[in-house]
């Protein structure tokens, strides 16, 4: 499969060229960065410490956009909009891994989907869209007299909270006790806040050092605590999910789709 790393020169991008480059079946067929960025011209296997591959980085998407069959997109909001457009017009499949969308740009992408497979999740790793199912079913269980609470701890670099995990398992759980998180969500506690709302979803975000990513989810019931937690040690799990999810939907037809529809767990 040709596929194309968006946001060539990040974390993530530098991640994704080494995945795609250790995936059987599948090529890299471009790299991409902003416009201005010291990466355009730069081999992309290099930048992503492997041998030169004859991939040079480019501004240029729609044209690799058209040659290829996939796009991996993990950069921001705006830029992953905007792509979502490219890969529309070029029919090809667009995997979603860009954090902090809000409901403008989720929109965005679900006009977008209206031409293309679009796979987004706020995280790719087979572990946490487990933990995502647990929660579910845990918040399901559970009434609303146990309260949840959701702790992410990142890296000092990350720009959005809380974590696009996070949110995810915030869904999870909102979706199990059958309630909108829009309204139960509460992710800012300053001051004379009071006590805590009854239902309420709650989010903790801790930034530091060179945290790849961990979550918990805390259900505080009276007298006892059950915690679920996942941990990832290296990005190198969220790129090959990608990867997974990329192959996934060649060929899939027009529409939005997430890490679970790919990893068969959204029937759990
Ligand atoms: N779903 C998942 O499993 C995971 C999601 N993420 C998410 O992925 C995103 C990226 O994370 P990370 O790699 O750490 O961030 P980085 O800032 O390291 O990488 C983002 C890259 O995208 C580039 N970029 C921004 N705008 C454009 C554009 N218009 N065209 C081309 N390239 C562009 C940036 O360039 P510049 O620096 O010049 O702005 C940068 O190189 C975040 O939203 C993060 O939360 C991360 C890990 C896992
Ligand atoms: O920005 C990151 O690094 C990560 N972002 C994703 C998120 O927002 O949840 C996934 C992972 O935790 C790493």
């Amino acid at each position: 499969m040709r596929l194309v790393v968006v946001g060539a020169a990040g974390r993530m991008g530098r991640t994704l060229i080494k995945a795609v480059a250790e995936t059987q079946g599948c090529v890299l067929s471009a790299a991409i960065e902003r416009p201005g960025s010291p990466a355009i011209g730069q081999d992309a296997a290099v930048l992503a410490g492997l041998p030169a591959g004859g991939v040079i980085v480019t501004d240029d998407a729609l044209p690799a956009f058209v040659e290829a069959e996939g796009v991996l997109d993990f950069t921001s909001p705006e830029a992953t909009v905007a792509f979502a457009g490219l890969a529309a017009q070029a029919r090809i499949t667009h995997v979603v891994g860009t954090t902090g969308l809000e409901p403008g740009h989720l929109a965005r992408l679900e006009a977008a989907a209206r031409h293309a497979a679009i796979i987004r999740s706020g995280n790719m790793s087979l572990g946490v869209n487990l933990l995502a199912a647990l929660v579910r079913k845990v918040a399901a269980t559970l009434g609303t007299d146990w309260d949840i609470e959701i702790a992410e701890m990142h890296h000092r670099m990350k720009v959005d909270a809380p974590s696009g995990t996070a949110v995810l398992l915030g869904e999870a759980a909102a979706e199990g006790r059958g309630v909108d998180l829009a309204q139960a969500r509460v992710a800012v506690r300053d001051g004379q806040v009071g006590a805590r709302p009854a239902g309420a979803i709650g989010f903790t975000a801790l930034r530091g050092g060179t945290v790849v990513g961990d979550h918990k989810v805390i259900f505080a019931g009276a007298g006892e605590r059950l915690e679920l937690a996942h941990i990832a040690e290296d990005r190198s799990l969220f790129a090959q999910g990608a990867v997974k999810a990329a192959l996934w939907g060649r060929g899939r037809k027009p529409g939005l789709y997430s890490m679970a529809d790919v990893l068969g767990l959204d029937k759990l």
